[in-house]
């Protein structure tokens, strides 16, 4: 069974400590919505669990092997991949040849035409085969963002993070990436969903982790993360689109 552990992650930039001490397990395909406001440390989370930031203090575990001392290709290889808040396709590759990196990456002697059948059908089902011959710079940012959700599933990593994948999509795709997060999912993967579109978390994550100024504040059900004090603190003031998700303000708690 897949497990992530996390335990005790501490991160400092300068005299700002950024992660407190952040500690939670995931077990088995769940899917888990990482919010929090602006500045709360999920994308400093994020970077320490592929490992492109070094934590100060901590450990993490993908599969009961310790993988917070490894370089991030290497952290890639034992099985953890993300895609990014600011998308990085390649822009001078064409589609195909995008998707193509990761697998060789990870493969050198990945067998091309199983590597070719797979890119395709991923193409196929994120609905942009038409433009597997298109450079990358000359998708939109919502088409961007599939491709690079694409260039994961190449990858195929046991725990899958995406770092705001909704953010700049055009309503039009969001069905599509809605699919694909429930595809992967359904395929026993984990996943980390961070996103600022409360509606998407709450309607896809069966779990949610609230971070708040580096510390874990709440980790369970959205039904009863949503009516926890702390977290309405947090969140309170905070430019947030709530809507569809039921979570109060204070105001409406008191009212
Ligand atoms: N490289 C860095 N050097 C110094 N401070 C940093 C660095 N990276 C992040 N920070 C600070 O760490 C804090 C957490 O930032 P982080 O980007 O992890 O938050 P976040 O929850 O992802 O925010 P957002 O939702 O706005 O993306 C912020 O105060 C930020 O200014």
């Amino acid at each position: 069974m897949i497990t992530l552990d996390v335990k005790d992650i501490r991160k400092k930039f300068g005299s700002h400590e950024v992660l407190k001490g952040v500690s939670f397990r995931i077990e088995g395909p769940e899917l888990v919505g990482l919010i929090g406001p602006n500045g709360a440390g999920k994308t400093t989370l994020t970077n320490v669990l592929d490992g492109a930031i070094k934590p100060d203090g901590g450990t993490i575990r993908l599969n009961g092997t310790r993988i917070d001392p490894l370089h991030p290709y290497e952290i890639a290889r034992a099985g953890l991949g993300r895609t990014f808040q600011v998308t990085r396709a390649f822009r001078r590759m064409t589609v195909l040849e995008n998707l193509y990196v990761p697998a060789m990456a990870m493969d050198a002697s990945v067998n091309r035409k199983a590597m070719e059948e797979k890119a395709n059908e991923i193409l196929a089902f994120l609905t942009i085969d038409h433009l597997r011959n298109e450079y990358g710079r000359a998708l939109s940012g919502g088409q961007q963002k599939l491709l690079e959700l694409g260039r994961l599933l190449m990858l195929d990593p046991d725990v899958y993070i995406l770092d705001e994948p909704f953010a700049g999509v055009h309503p039009s795709l969001m069905a599509t990436i809605y699919k694909w997060i429930e595809r992967v999912n359904g395929e026993g993967k984990a996943i980390i969903l961070i996103s600022h579109q409360m509606e998407s978390i709450f309607t896809l994550c069966r779990r949610l982790l609230v971070l708040n100024f580096g510390d874990l504040i709440a980790d369970g059900p959205p039904a009863l993360v949503k009516n926890d004090p702390a977290v309405i603190d947090a969140y309170l003031g905070v430019e947030e689109d709530m809507s569809g998700t039921g979570l109060l303000t204070r105001e409406a708690t008191h009212a």
